[in-house]
């Protein structure tokens, strides 16, 4: 080593030893706060009990409060800070996941969110922003570990320049099973989306790999920071396309400090219904399209029927009749009222209820000549409870839940026949079903759909206020048990004064008042968010779209996807032709360019495959080379299942510790689910990403979406294609999910492969 060397390595090991003081005070101030708030809220616990009930929801607001910020303080012990800016004024700013200020409120932190972070991403050598230094502080723990500077002015020019190592070391570091948030590395072409204004639409764009979930979650944090009290109380909605990829992402915003975004998946998006996925990709297609509205609006309107002739009801032995004209005249007047069917009902029923109670009041004066004076409301109370007039009232206007509606018209041919006469029998076909047939994920927007039209159902509603009061009694039950035990503690805690019961009860039971905005909007088909991001936005159909809107008439949506990916249940081709029924031409199109999960040496082979089949695709840059260039091979369909675990073995080598998905074509998984459970039980995973502790994960190409693993075996590449619901945007996804190596097998010929891959079989059995 030269004594140059040497004052190099001197002063870098004296920097991080500075650093590292730094840090450690951030750490003793954020120990100091969590100490804090753990003292108020236990001082707000204790005295919870006690007071008005004014008093009481004042307390639950502070406990609320607190119990939030401890939160956020405990997620962030994870690389707290992890950047610092050194400025052309010798300010010096670091930067981490929040933002800390001491006791005399001197700034220790920035939050990463913060217009004064914004520098740290943006910032190059060409537009410096005043940055001479932007340092990425490696951390193990509470330790700074390592240096990395990116020095954009001169005059630092001799730092420990290694730009984006942190970003390399980010990207090829072995996956857990959890996406991780990524912070410390935002690349300025992300944080530009990142920190675009709320309003309007935002499309982001880019090839696989590029960050676009990252992108969309650290928005939908960055949104919160910023525009906090407009989303605190409206609320974030964030929409991905399967609860496995839910699974996936579902650490990130609290690892960023935010509990506060409803994240569901497609198949969640109705309350109270866990659609089940829809297995043909033709029937999504169908029931996706929006002439589907009006198939539910025609529905709806049928269940609105007249009657062809005049009826007879009988009420406690008198005859009325019903005229045709009379049913008409009052379903046209509960129409008018604008009401969804299931409220309109109401008045429809109070117009035939008085109509008949007028008629029976003529007949029994009539009958006694004129002497039975019947008291009126006894009479609209007879007609209104008579079976008969019930019946037939019921099948002029029958009251109906969503899922009623829409298994009704999945079950019944004629039904389906009369209200979707523009689909072929061919069509109608494919979605008939049993009438006890789950509901699927396509029908979500149905049941939306139907909702909106039809309003509250009262039974519904009755059943569920019983329910509540039901709960209420048993909380109250509760108390007064638990209160006999725990008066001597009471006492003992300072808290006179008279306690009862139900007061214990109301200060215990989760009241809607109490719940969050977040878990409120979760449970409540109506709410409408402030903001709204959608993953994998290629996929959607365009009635989930328009159920999207609304839950968002403002119309402000972060939306990413990659139309190259798109397995065209809904033939998307372009973002303008997916939101132009709902937006027009109001959306702003931003790209990304880098791919930071699969090297180039896998994407370039995912390429040609997707060109060789007519895509047309721009190809991200891949961030690295790669070490390992992918394999094909073809193989006799015997040994199939024995080379895919032949492969495990030999990758999973390759990248020790690390995530092995096997994508099977849905014609092979079964097959290799049989031999894999046999062979390593202990390691198979089928819930989609792999975990920490179950290493190989077997998936569908469609359950591989928004995935990644280091290791992928693809098998069967050409069924993913030649499916009868198979398209060329699945291969394409099965071969981008990989970080680290990639394998084919086929038990086909080699000519049979797709084309791109026919270049590079390296064996033939
Ligand atoms: N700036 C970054 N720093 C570190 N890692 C990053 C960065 N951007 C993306 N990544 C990582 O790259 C991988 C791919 O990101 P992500 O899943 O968000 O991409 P995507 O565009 O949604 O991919 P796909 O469409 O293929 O599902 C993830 O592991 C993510 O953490």
């Amino acid at each position: 080593m030269t004594g140059a060397d040497s004052a190099v390595r001197d002063r870098y090991q004296a920097e991080l030893a500075a650093e590292q003081d730094y840090v450690a005070t951030l750490y003793v101030r954020l120990d100091q706060l969590r100490d804090e708030k753990r003292m108020q809220l236990s001082q707000v616990r204790r005295s919870g009990l006690q007071g008005s009930l004014q008093n009481q929801s004042e307390r639950d607001a502070f406990a609320t409060l607190y119990e939030d910020r401890l939160a956020q303080l405990s997620a962030v012990e994870d690389r707290l800070a992890f950047g610092r800016l050194d400025l052309d004024d010798d300010q010096t700013r670091y930067v981490g996941r929040i933002g800390l200020t001491d006791e005399e409120q001197q700034r220790l932190l920035v939050d990463w969110r913060a217009p004064e972070a914004a520098s740290f991403y943006q910032a190059t050598a060409f537009q410096r922003q005043s940055v001479r230094r932007r340092r990425h502080l490696l951390m193990s723990g509470r330790s700074v570990v390592g240096l990395e500077d990116d020095v954009l002015s001169e005059t630092d020019a001799d730092s420990y320049s290694t730009v984006s190592a942190a970003l390399l070391s980010a990207v090829t570091a072995r996956r857990t099973g959890q996406m991780g948030d990524i912070v410390a590395t935002i690349q300025s072409e992300q944080d530009a989306i990142i920190r675009a204004d709320l309003p309007g639409v935002h499309v982001v764009q880019g090839g696989p790999g590029t960050g676009k979930t990252a992108v969309a979650l650290h928005r939908a944090a960055y949104l919160l920071y910023t525009h906090r009290e407009r989303l605190a109380s409206a609320g974030v909605l964030l929409v991905g396309p399967s609860q496995a990829f839910m699974n996936y992402i579902d650490q990130v915003l609290p690892s960023l400090g935010e509990t506060g975004v409803v994240m569901s998946s497609l198949a969640r998006l109705m309350p109270g219904i866990d659609a089940v996925p829809e297995t043909s990709r033709r029937a999504a297609a169908i029931k996706g399209r929006l002439d589907m509205a009006e198939v539910i609006a025609d529905a709806v309107a049928d269940r609105q029927r007249l009657i062809a002739a005049k009826r007879r009801v009988t009420v406690e032995g008198t005859t009325l009749t019903v005229r045709p004209g009379q049913i008409r005249r009052a379903r046209d007047k509960a129409r008018a009222t604008g009401k969804p069917h299931n409220q309109a009902r109401a008045t429809f029923v109070k117009i035939m209820v008085k109509k008949l109670a007028e008629q029976m009041e003529e007949i029994l004066q009539d009958g006694s000549g004129g002497k039975n004076q019947a008291d009126r409301s006894y009479l609209l109370e007879e007609v209104r409870q008579s079976r008969e007039v019930r019946i037939l009232l019921n099948l002029c206007w029958m009251p109906m839940t969503p899922e009623k509606l829409v298994s009704d018209l999945f079950s019944k041919p004629e039904f389906l026949a009369r209200l979707a006469p523009q689909l072929s029998d061919d069509e109608r076909q494919l979605l008939l079903r049993d009438p006890d047939a789950p509901m699927t994920e396509s029908d979500v927007p149905l049941l939306d759909e139907a909702a909106e039209l039809l309003g509250e159902y009262d039974v519904a509603r009755a059943a569920q206020a019983g329910a509540e009061k039901r709960q209420r009694e048993r909380d109250v039950e509760n108390a007064r048990a638990a209160l006999d035990n725990v008066q001597q503690v009471l006492e003992d805690i300072g808290v006179g004064g008279s306690l009862d019961a139900e007061t214990v009860a109301d200060a215990q039971a989760v009241t809607p008042e109490r719940r969050s905005a977040a878990e409120r909007a979760r449970s409540d088909r109506t709410w409408t968010f402030g903001h709204v991001v959608v993953d994998e936005a290629q996929e959607l159909s365009p009635m989930q779209w328009r159920l999207l809107m609304r839950r968002c008439p403002m119309r402000s949506f972060t939306i990413v996807g990659d139309m190259a990916q798109a397995s065209s249940a809904a033939n998307n081709s372009s973002w303008g032709q997916i939101l132009a029924p709902f937006v027009g031409e109001r959306y702003t199109l931003n790209e990304l360019t880098v791919n930071y999960r699969t090297p180039e040496k896998i994407t370039s082979l995912a390429t040609d495959v997707a060109r060789g089949a007519g895509m047309t695709i721009a190809t991200p840059e891949a961030l690295r080379a790669g070490e390992h260039d992918p394999v094909v091979r073809t193989i006799a369909a015997p040994d199939l299942a024995e080379a895919v675990v032949e492969g495990i073995q030999t990758d999973g080598a390759l990248s020790p510790g690390g995530l092995i998905g096997v994508i099977a074509s849905t014609a092979s998984y079964a097959a290799i689910h049989e031999k894999l459970a046999a062979v390593m039980p202990e390691r198979l995973w089928t819930g989609g990403m792999a975990r920490a502790d179950r290493d190989v994960a077997l998936v569908t190409a469609h359950q591989a979406k928004g995935l990644e693993y280091d290791a992928v075996i693809l098998v069967e590449p050409h069924e993913m294609i030649d499916d009868a619901d198979g398209v060329i945007g699945d291969l394409y996804v099965a071969m981008t999910r990989a970080t680290q190596t990639l394998r084919v097998l086929a038990s086909c010929p080699p000519a049979e492969l797709p084309r791109g891959l026919r270049a590079v079989v390296i064996e033939e059995d």
